[in-house]
């Protein structure tokens, strides 16, 4: 064993400063120092190992595992391994020289960005970390060489440290973290515990802590699909996720060209509230978790799905812009994307029933990756469905041809119908079923978006809600019905019923509809309702304000009532009627209530 004496030395600093600065920059995320600490044990395990196997270590390996130890009187917390330990050489190369350089490279860049979000909990400062929480750092330490001597190396958090020999029995290193007396915190069991639950919970090789090992070393994501069952997959959701409801189905992810990349996601039911979205993608780097915000790296859309990822190629220690501009972070979204589509379409392929019952669930997500995802949209547009109010689901082809017959307009553009409240909307979907035309159900938040999208990626296609128009007008056919009423009477009519509505936001139609109809009915123009609509789904202050909802009072010059109306002698008379049939077009809409509706009420009643 060579020998060795104490030593003592100044750490290669140009700023003496670095612990406050790294302690500053790193304040709301003092709690990665055990991430890092047991990360260091972890590889130091896995070191070991591959030497073993390379022949160059003959030694016993023994149960390789990480130990955390909680002594809360002398006020320290120990992380040990029995991994590859370092001589004094080594302690000397990589503790002063190489995890100091990358404590003091992160101080270089940071220094004036510390407020930028997203950096700080990112950064793997390593090592240098322990001094976010301890005011003195102790390592002791053993080499898996025979020969090595032990060593105990301490530094207070000043320029300053000690090298010496020590006696250890095991391979392997302890690092000892002298807590300081502003991260008591760090003392307690439960709050060591949920860090290590947090960081460490699929860890490749067992970490202990209070005599329980708190993770699992083999998750599915690292294993071959091949071998895995459904129930396996299902019971790691559970792992991940335990109060949720089991998901629909899930993609196995797994590249190793041009970037490194294995996981699992899951497609939740989503139904319509992709608001209360509170189930994260996890990422991983290594089996170490690094975050649960990933929309930097995965495509927005395709965060509403669960599950993992984990891949050593996303760079963790830079800045957001970076980030977004990275190449393999851009692969990795597109790759990811292209899987996704894969998954459904294949799906939709072989099992279009299974696919049918699943779209309720998926269909939101579905829709929002074909709003804002070209590529995706280009897949994605063979497998969204459209369902109908009769429960019939079609895809964007098939639903061409399903209206083309009847749907077409003299200006040779198809119209597609949609309800986006069945059961408000029922007199109007009645109106345009009897026409013989057919109608979606298009309800979900996202749908105008949808709606809009479509719009502009289907040629010739324009799609309106059934109370657009009144349903003559739905799909402008070649021949019109004609107004059967003298320019007098309609003249009449109108300035009756703009009097009747009291409202600048109404603008009244006299309009030849058939008998049929109803005598008066209101419609809301397609575009500017859809435009509010979108703004109210993306919760922007919208350029409407407070604008109060433009709308159309189509007034059926066909229709007997209305004829009464002008039959009628009295101009009170003609006022009650045009009121009355005003109000019913109302209530149909769902916009009487308060004072109008019980006045309403009370006239109706009394007629009877
Ligand atoms: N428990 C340990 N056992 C053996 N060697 C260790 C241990 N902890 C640290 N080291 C050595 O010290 C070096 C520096 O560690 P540090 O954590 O600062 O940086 P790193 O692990 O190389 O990178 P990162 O910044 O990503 O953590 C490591 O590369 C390793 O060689």
């Amino acid at each position: 064993m060579e020998t060795m004496q104490q030593e003592k030395g100044s750490l290669s600093i140009h700023t003496e400063n670095i612990f406050p600065i790294i302690k500053k920059f790193l304040y709301s995320d003092h709690e990665i120092f055990l991430r890092e600490l047991v990360a260091n044990a972890v590889d130091a395990t896995q070191k070991v190992k591959q030497l073993a196997s390379m022949g160059e270590f003959t030694g016993e390996l023994g149960e390789l595992k990480v130990t955390v130890k909680l002594d809360e009187e002398a006020k320290t917390v120990t992380i040990s391994d029995n991994g590859i330990g370092m001589t004094a050489d080594e302690i000397k190369k990589y503790i002063n020289q190489i995890a100091f350089s990358g404590a003091s490279e992160f101080v270089e860049k940071y220094k004036d960005k510390g407020g930028e979000a997203g950096i700080i909990g990112h950064f793997g400062l390593g090592f240098y970390s322990a001094y976010m929480v301890a005011s003195k750092v102790e390592i002791f330490t053993r080499s898996y060489r025979d020969e090595a001597q032990p060593v105990r190396w301490e530094c207070d958090g000043s320029t300053e440290f000690t090298i010496e020999p020590t006696v250890k029995e095991q391979r392997g290193t302890d690092i000892v973290l002298h807590i300081a007396p502003d991260s008591e915190e760090f003392l307690q069991g439960a709050r060591l515990r949920q860090i290590l639950e947090k960081y460490g919970k699929f860890l490749p090789i067992p970490i202990e802590f209070e005599e329980k090992v708190i993770n699992n070393p083999t998750p599915v994501w690292i294993k071959n699909p091949a071998d895995l069952k459904d129930e396996d997959y299902l019971a790691f959701y559970k792992e991940l996720y335990p109060f949720s409801e089991d998901p629909l189905f899930w993609i196995h992810l797994n590249v190793d060209y041009p970037f490194n990349l294995t996981g699992v996601l899951y497609f939740p039911k989503l139904k319509n509230d992709f608001q209360l979205q509170r189930e994260k993608i996890q990422l991983y780097s290594r089996q170490v978790f690094i975050t649960d915000e990933v929309k930097d790296i995965v495509p927005d859309f395709l965060q509403l799905l669960h599950g993992v990822i984990d891949s050593p190629d996303i760079p963790l220690n830079v800045s957001r812009s970076y980030l977004q501009a990275d190449g393999n972070v851009k692969k990795i979204g597109s790759y990811i994307t292209r899987k996704v589509a894969d998954k459904l379409a294949e799906l939709f392929k072989n099992d279009r029933e299974g696919f049918e019952k699943k779209f309720g669930d998926i269909g939101l997500f579905v829709k929002y990756g074909a709003i804002s995802d070209e590529k995706f949209y280009e897949k994605a547009k063979d497998f969204c469905l459209l369902k109908n109010t009769e429960g019939q689901y079609f895809t964007f082809d098939e639903y061409r041809e399903k209206v083309k017959e009847n749907q077409t307009t003299k200006d040779d553009r198809q119209v597609w119908l949609y309800t986006s409240d069945a059961g408000k909307q029922d007199a109007f979907v009645a109106a345009a079923r009897k026409k013989d035309y057919d109608v979606l159900v298009l309800d979900s938040p996202i749908d105008s978006h949808f709606i809009n999208s479509l719009e502009q990626k289907l040629e010739k296609v324009s799609v309106k809600r059934v109370d657009a128009d009144t349903v003559d007008k739905l799909v402008e056919k070649e021949i019109m019905p004609e107004n059967l009423l003298s320019e007098k009477d309609q003249e009449a009519l109108k300035s009756l019923f703009q009097g009747v509505a009291d409202n600048k936001s109404a603008s009244v139609n006299i309009e030849p509809l058939s008998p049929d109809d109803l005598p008066v009915i209101i419609t809301f123009p397609e575009f500017i309702r859809r435009m509010m609509d979108m703004q109210a789904t993306s919760g922007q202050r919208n350029m409407f304000g407070e604008m109060p909802m433009m709308y159309t009072v189509s007034v059926n010059g066909n229709h007997p009532l209305v004829n009464k109306i002008l039959a009628a002698e009295d101009e009170t008379e003609k006022g009650k009627l045009a009121k009355q049939l005003f109000d019913l077009a109302l209530l149909s809409q769902g916009m009487l209530s308060g004072s109008d509706l019980t006045a309403f009420i009370q006239r109706t009643v009394s007629t009877l």
